[in-house]
């Protein structure tokens, strides 16, 4: 597993470029028949990728990173479903998974496995885990059961669609809070205004960004900003003091995770914009 520490602000600020992505940036996470998890130190957020190729199951390792007999023993598990169609089995109960479909997997499940369906293409899914001290239902959330909020405008190039899966409504989980937004095509900015939250740790998976393009992704404390240029099917990793927001060469989509203190989506502490530097 790729091992994380976690950060200070005061230290971020004199990174340079290859330090602030590999601390924050987590490439290579869809690999053809492979498991990837990253751990991080920031709210012991684990985050991954499975790409279970045809015939070959792939089950949920269990590392010394989490030193417990199985990886569910004591957290809770997110499987969204980027691309494709897989079979995610938790003990021993199949959960069919296409396109944007969600999967919580709550604490004490014992074996997690997944599969791409038969004569389909490899299915890329992604993984977000947190601590959790409660066991709640695992639930398979359909992208059409979650309605869209609207935000932004045509003017400020921030027209999107916020998807909440995980948020205490269709699902409640320990910590985990976690859903997609879509960029509407003309729109490239997301989460502009932006805002921190210092109660939790929040991760961006960006995907269906075309190959050649790229999102510059805001982080750093809001008076003094650091970028970082990510490409396709990345993650990034935002401390609990960051700004976490982007601007794409094109539009696209991102998942957002966050683990942390609190269980609200709105706990956010607004940047005014004359403060952005
Ligand atoms: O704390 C909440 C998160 O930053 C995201 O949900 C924001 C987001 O998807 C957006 O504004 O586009
Ligand atoms: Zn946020």
């Amino acid at each position: 597993m790729d091992v994380r520490y976690a950060t200070n602000p005061d230290d971020a600020r004199s990174y340079g470029t290859e330090e602030l992505r590999d601390r924050y940036l987590v490439t290579d996470l869809f690999v053809p028949g492979e498991v990837r998890l990253t751990y991080s130190h920031q709210d012991r957020v684990i985050l991954g990728g499975a790409m279970p190729i045809a015939d070959l199951p792939l089950s949920l390792p269990v590392d010394d990173a989490v030193r417990t007999e199985y990886f569910c023993q004591r957290r809770e598990l997110a499987v969204f479903c980027v691309d494709g169609a897989a079979a995610v089995t938790v003990d021993g109960v199949e959960y069919v998974l296409t396109g944007r479909d969600l999967l919580y997997i709550g604490r004490g499940s014992e074996q997690v496995s997944f599969a791409a369906r038969d004569g389909l293409r490899a299915p890329k899914l992604y993984l977000c885990s947190a601590p959790a001290h409660q066991t709640h239902p695992t639930v398979l959330v359909r992208a059409d059961q979650v309605q869209p909020i609207n935000l932004g405008t045509e003017k400020g190039a921030n027209r999107r669609r916020l998807h909440r899966y995980i948020d205490g409504t269709l699902v409640t989980s320990c910590q985990l809070m976690m859903g997609f937004t879509e960029i509407l095509p003309g729109s490239v900015w997301n989460t502009m205004p932006c805002h921190t939250h210092a109660r939790r740790t929040e991760c961006y998976l960006y995907f269906d960004l075309a190959e050649s393009a790229r999102v510059v992704h805001l982080m750093g404390r809001p008076e003094e900003t650091r970028h970082l240029i990510v490409g396709n099917e990345q993650a990034v990793i935002s401390p609990a003091w960051s700004v976490h927001s982007g601007v794409g060469t094109s539009d696209y989509s991102f998942v957002w995770c966050m683990a942390g203190e609190n269980y609200s989506f709105e706990d956010m502490d607004h940047v005014d914009m004359a403060d952005l530097r």
